[in-house]
């Protein structure tokens, strides 16, 4: 796969405080690629730089075959929202259809078959200030898509969505990337990334704790939890071998295990004297994976794991 964008080594500080510490990445044609990381750690820093909104400090951004930030190759959905407020709707797609010199007839077509998609026939003539949150939202994402954009960048798309809206834009951007856009996204909704994502890039205070594809990510780091439903004693829960903590709620407890248990022979040596009514096993999800390094658990690091 063709890479369309590549991020190096970007270091960014504000003031004395270092914000981006050796950000590098790449996005690559097709692919859905999501930025990760808990308040502050530097997401949208990270996009604002590629964006060409602010420089680095040191480090680089390349597009593929450009030497400068192609803007009309781009489309943008910033954090921020509601930046229009007494424009109407087709005036303002139109008009920013035209700043990336897409041809006028073209961006009237499509504004017209994606308010359509997006539920929002007949809303042409109205002011954007007239719309909902939601409605706004819609809009602003149909104008970073408008011109066809070979990179496609989306911070927090999913924010202030309503369950159906937020999979009317899922399924928009799984089927842009597989008609070949490039597309970074970032979004704190772990299941909504674990659906669509193709790979990610985790950071934390300004640097990468993870790097991967959604499989590798999740085999490398997903260890297995087992639920069991039954009363059981705590302690006799954590004296389990290769069980690394365990989380208790009512009758039901989540023993999370270390990495490389084999769940077959770890089931096999399990003590007779627990309780058991249900029990299932998985692999942790993104979401978890988020909070352990988020809350500074990080059980990746006590486990010895060394990060990509
Ligand atoms: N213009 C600025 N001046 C000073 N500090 C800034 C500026 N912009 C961002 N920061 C700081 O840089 C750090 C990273 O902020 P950034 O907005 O990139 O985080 P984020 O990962 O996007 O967070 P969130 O998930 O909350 O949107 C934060 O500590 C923030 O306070």
């Amino acid at each position: 796969m063709n890479t369309v964008l590549a991020v190096n080594n970007l270091e960014k500080s504000f003031k004395d405080k270092k914000v981006l510490n050796g950000i590098t990445f790449e996005v690559k044609k097709g692919e859905i690629m999501a930025i990760l990381g808990p308040n502050g750690a530097g997401k949208s820093t990270t996009i604002r730089n590629i964006m060409g909104i602010m420089y680095p400090d040191t480090g680089s951004v390349k597009f593929e075959n450009y030497h400068d930030i192609p803007r009309h190759k781009i489309g943008y959905l910033p954090e921020e929202r509601g930046l229009y407020k007494n424009v109407k709707v087709m005036d303002m797609l139109l008009y920013l259809a035209e700043l990336k010199d897409y041809p006028l007839k073209k961006a009237k077509e499509r504004a017209f078959a994606y308010l359509e998609k997006f539920d929002l026939k007949g809303k042409e003539n109205v002011n954007l200030e007239e719309l909902s949150k939601g409605m706004n939202q819609k809009v602003q994402f149909i104008s970073s898509i408008l011109h066809e954009p070979e990179l496609l960048i989306l911070d927090e798309p999913f924010s202030g969505l309503d369950p159906v809206s937020q999979d009317i834009f899922k399924d928009e951007i799984r089927s842009l990337a597989d008609n070949g856009t490039a597309i970074l996204l970032s979004s704190h909704q772990m299941n909504l990334v674990e659906e669509i994502c193709d790979r990610l890039f985790m950071i934390q205070r300004g640097q990468k704790i993870i790097y991967g594809t959604l499989d590798e990510v999740k085999t490398e780091y997903a260890n297995f939890k087992c639920t069991i439903r039954g009363k059981n004693k705590l302690a006799d829960l954590e004296r389990i071998p290769r069980v690394q903590r365990v989380e208790q709620k009512n009758d039901v407890s989540i023993l999370y295990l270390e990495k490389d248990v084999f769940p077959t022979t770890w089931l096999r040596e399990l003590p007779e004297y627990l309780v058991i009514h249900e029990l299932t096993i998985d692999r942790i999800s993104l979401h978890e994976i988020f909070i352990d390094i988020a809350t500074d658990r990080n059980l990746l690091v006590e486990a010895g794991e060394q990060y990509a």
